[in-house]
């Protein structure tokens, strides 16, 4: 087993404004338990990744740092209303070392899949790497090596952008990380790749009507 040496940093935004694109993908299941589990999954798979030395979740919402600090991780107060990528410079500037920033909606990901990642990023030195989404044009894990910048540069178009701005994309498969959920058809995908706890327990079907006759 690799010696673990990152610290990942996930922010979560509050999950009232959480995932707005995500609203009504399950009816009867209130909006703000979905964006919580999907954290929830993250946190579970970064915990679980033998690469990963400490997880730092960033957020304000009251819900969501009591659930994450249980898991494992510790908690650091959201920069207010100044968005993703301060929220990572913040993280990031307080971990020090080897750090990851990763999105807080990847409900499907396996350790293994983090783990490869996180390795291949310490493969060149001195250098930022980032993983883009399945699409390709966003962005779900930007590594910095120790006394490197993040730089984030989260938001649309983001893969561009990080590799404008240097960093260089890592092309292995990995398709639960790979796997961000925005939207109803992200979670039907991610849902075929295997849902974590949290988000299987939403998201399993009702139980069928019971057959008629
Ligand atoms: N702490 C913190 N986290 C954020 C912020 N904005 C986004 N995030 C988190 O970053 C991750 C990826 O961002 P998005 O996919 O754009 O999430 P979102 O803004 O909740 O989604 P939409 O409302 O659909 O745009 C999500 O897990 C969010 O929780 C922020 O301002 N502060
Ligand atoms: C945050 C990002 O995008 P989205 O809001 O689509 O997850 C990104 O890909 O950088």
């Amino acid at each position: 087993m690799s010696e673990p040496s990152w610290t990942v940093v996930v922010p979560v935004k509050r999950l009232d404004v959480a995932k707005s694109r995500l609203r009504g993908a399950l009816p009867g299941v209130p909006h703000e338990s979905l964006a919580l589990a999907l954290a929830l999954d993250t946190v579970r798979a970064v915990l679980a990744c033998d690469a990963v030395a400490a997880l730092l979740v960033v957020t304000d919402d009251p819900r969501v740092a009591p659930a994450v600090r249980s898991a494992g991780a510790r908690v650091l107060p959201d920069v207010p209303d100044a968005g993703l990528n301060a929220a990572l410079r913040h993280g990031a500037e307080t971990a020090g070392g080897p750090v990851a920033g990763l999105t807080a909606d990847l409900p499907a990901l396996l350790p293994a899949d983090l783990g490869a990642a996180l390795r291949a990023a310490a493969g060149t030195p001195g250098v930022r790497h980032f993983v883009a989404d399945a699409p390709g044009d966003g962005t779900v894990l930007l590594a910095a090596p120790a006394g490197v910048p993040l730089d984030p540069r989260f938001g649309a178009g983001s893969a561009a952008a990080h590799a404008a701005s240097g960093a260089l994309p890592l092309a292995g498969g990995w398709p639960t990380l790979r796997r961000d959920v925005d939207t109803p058809a992200d979670l039907a995908e991610a849902a075929r790749l295997g849902l974590g706890p949290h988000t299987a327990a939403l998201a399993a079907p009702r139980c069928p009507a019971a057959a008629p006759g």
